[in-house]
């Protein structure tokens, strides 16, 4: 497997199944140093398994994987030191205080931060005294990701860190993950908020049904989708309009309705320029203008409603 100086993360032809049934199918990741990548997609898709593989819990039943230069299984004594695993469930002792908790695991951490800034930007400091079984689900979740980073790891992996967060501790979270990026370490997480890997994220992939269904920047993400252009226009025969825009804009959908007009396009900024230039010339007044780039929840749904097998 070809690796250059910044990748951190590769996986190649993955495969990982469970008995006769195949969760991961031909699976190929590349994560660089310093990027945060998102893992999106439907329940069942297979995030998980990949999560597990590369972390080293399990083996590749099929293909390479290597983290830092290394095998995850073969060489995890090597590896776990500098890896961060945040687990989507993780067994704690419930009678340990949140500290005596941290503690225990700084004890068997090589080179663990400081406790007390941990807890501080995870806003934990106050429950510092409260035993783990006494915490709410969102506060555990916090206390998971304080441990997982304890060690300040180069790589780390968070599979759905902020499942049932309130919207304010997931964007104190949000800070969290941020700046452990922007202090350079690699992060791969999974999760199901689009708006978390909107806002963190510097590549996308999303599975679907064990594969990759699609990767990249976000924008290259949601420019596999058409943009939109839709507008209303008074006084014009639709059957005119129709031919003239096509002529006008080439758009790959267009749907006219009441005098609603949407256009489904490839460029939005060429199509849109096209379009203002066209009204300004023939006098006609578009109303409630609304332009915009495919979404990413579109982008999801198009995946989940796509049937892998008829898309390879
Ligand atoms: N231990 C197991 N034994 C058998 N099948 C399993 C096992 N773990 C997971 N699977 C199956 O493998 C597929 C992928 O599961 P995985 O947990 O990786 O998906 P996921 O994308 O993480 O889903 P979610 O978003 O629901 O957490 C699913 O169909 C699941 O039922």
């Amino acid at each position: 497997m070809e690796t250059n100086d910044t990748t951190v993360i590769e996986a190649r032809g993955l495969v990982c199944s469970y008995g006769d049934f195949t969760a991961v199918r031909d699976v190929d990741l590349t994560v660089h140093r310093g990027e945060l990548f998102a893992l999106l997609g439907t329940n069942g898709a297979g995030k998980t398994t990949t999560m597990e593989t590369l972390e080293g819990h399990r083996a590749a039943d099929g293909g390479q994987v290597r983290i830092l230069g290394l095998d995850p299984v073969a060489d995890r004594g090597a590896l776990r030191p500098r890896l961060g695993i945040m687990l989507q469930e993780t067994g704690f002792a419930g009678d340990l205080t949140v500290r005596e908790t941290v503690d225990l695991w700084a004890s068997l951490t090589t080179n663990p931060g400081p406790t007390d800034e941990a807890l501080e930007r995870l806003s934990l400091t106050d429950r510092a005294g409260t035993r783990v079984v006494q915490l709410s689900g969102g506060q555990r979740r916090r206390l998971d990701l304080v441990l997982a980073t304890l060690n300040r790891p180069e790589v780390l992996f968070l599979d759905e860190p902020t499942a049932g967060l309130d919207p304010e501790s997931r964007e104190s979270a949000w800070r969290f993950v941020a700046d452990l990026k922007a202090s350079g370490t690699t992060i791969v997480l999974t999760t199901h908020y689009l708006e978390e890997a909107e806002a963190l994220a510097d590549r996308v992939a999303i599975m679907h049904e064990g594969r990759l269904a699609t990767e990249g920047t976000l924008s290259e993400v949601i420019g596999t989708a058409p943009a939109a252009i839709e507008f209303s226009i008074a006084d014009r025969p639709g059957a005119d309009l129709d031919r003239e825009l096509r002529t006008v804009v080439d758009p790959v959908g267009l749907q006219i309705a009441a005098g609603r007009v949407r256009l489904d396009v490839d460029d939005l900024q060429t199509s849109l320029g096209r379009l203002l230039r066209w009204a300004d010339q023939h006098g006609h007044r578009l109303e409630r203008i609304n332009a915009s780039e495919a979404s990413l929840s579109e982008i999801f749904s198009r995946v989940s409603h796509t049937r892998m097998e008829d898309a390879s």
